[in-house]
């Protein structure tokens, strides 16, 4: 393709998402580290969040934004939400007025619980905005394996160059024109996974796993549909599928967070051993303000919210589940 993408973020997906472009279109990727840019440049590793895997000779990295947006088509946005908008800032000094920007992004930002494709509108109003999400661990995918991911943007014609831009080989990308829905079952299956690795790491079964999945979906799709979001997204790979992917996954962060927390760490200190991020962490607190004015209960996330906090521990969050009094299987507890 003659597209030219410029991709800001040099960690685990933002380098795996680069790697799956640079077989389609050039590509530059934006890293702020140093070290990790000349790693890829002169190694085609990123050992740090890749460890072994070889990345494509033909993916360029580069410290300067400038370099990297002045002339892309298309920019790609792969970095943690709570720095998201910060870079972005800087993108808007370089960028062509046109060029659709993609979200990698899953979280939300705390200080104004604005999703990442609002504050793309807020910081550069007029671009086309999407987001690309989906059951997508980058170990698994830089290891060649099979996966399938969603792309979605309100723009169809736009929409369809760009799944061209993503697909590849073993790498299914669809298409779908709820960028709502598809963005908030990437943000709000974290929290479930937190939950999920709390029951984990505290020897719970393969039954309360699957309980946990199930109601935890069916209270994303509550809050994911009273925020614009449709049912069936919430069904399908963005929903569903990342929920599976995430709750299941050793590889998953926020999963660890849950089994951690479930040894009666801190977030704090499971914090401080972490170096990658984890969205569910660092969002919930927007996500529970959101639950709150939408008018949604949302019993799993806010117990894990206040597991997070110091509130209650893990342990004493499961006994709790016990004594609740189940009622109705379409409503919310
Ligand atoms: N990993 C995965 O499997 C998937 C992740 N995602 C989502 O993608 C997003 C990015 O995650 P991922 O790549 O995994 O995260 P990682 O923790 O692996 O890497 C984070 C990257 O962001 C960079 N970064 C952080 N703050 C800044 C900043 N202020 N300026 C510039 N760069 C910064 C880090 O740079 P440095 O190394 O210098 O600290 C690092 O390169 C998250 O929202 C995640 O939920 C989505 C699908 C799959
Ligand atoms: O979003 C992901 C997989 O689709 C990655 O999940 P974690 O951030 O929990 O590792």
């Amino acid at each position: 393709m003659n597209l030219k993408v410029g991709l800001l973020g040099g960690g685990s997906w933002g380098t795996t998402v680069a790697s799956l472009v640079a077989r389609n279109a050039p590509i530059t990727l934006w890293a702020r580290n140093a070290d990790t840019v000349t790693e890829i440049n002169q190694q085609h590793r990123n050992s740090k969040y890749l460890g072994d895997a070889t990345l494509p000779e033909r993916l360029r990295a580069s410290t300067d934004i400038q370099e990297t947006v002045a002339d892309a088509d298309v920019v790609v946005m792969a970095i943690p939400s709570q720095n998201f908008r910060l870079v972005l800032e800087e993108v808007k000094q370089h960028v062509r007025p046109w060029v659709p920007i993609v979200s990698l992004t899953k979280g939300l930002e705390l200080d104004t619980r604005m999703r990442m494709t609002e504050v793309i509108n807020d910081v550069l109003p007029g671009h086309p905005v999407g987001v690309l999400t989906g059951p997508n661990l980058a170990r698994e995918i830089m290891a060649g394996q099979a996966a399938a991911s969603v792309i979605a943007m309100a723009d169809k014609v736009i929409l369809a160059e760009l799944q061209k831009l993503f697909k590849s080989g073993l790498f299914r990308v669809y298409t779908n024109d709820d960028v709502v829905g598809c963005e908030l079952g990437g943000v709000l299956k974290n929290i479930i996974a937190i939950a999920v690795g709390m029951g984990d790491g505290q020897g719970a079964g393969d039954n309360t796993r699957a309980a946990l999945i199930t109601r935890g979906l069916a209270e994303v799709t509550r809050l994911g549909v009273a925020m614009g979001g449709r049912p069936e997204t919430f069904a399908g790979l963005a929903g569903m599928g990342d929920m599976i992917a995430t709750c299941t996954s050793p590889q998953s962060r926020n999963r660890h967070v849950g089994i951690e927390l479930a040894q009666g760490r801190t977030m704090e200190a499971i914090a401080a051993d972490m170096f990658m991020v984890a969205e569910g962490a660092k969002s919930a607190p927007a996500v529970m303000a959101l639950a709150e004015e939408f008018g949604v209960e949302m019993p799993i996330a806010r117990d894990v919210y206040r597991v997070l906090n110091g509130e209650c521990t893990a342990r004493g969050i499961y006994k709790g589940l016990l004594r609740v009094d189940p009622g109705a299987e379409h409503e919310p507890g």
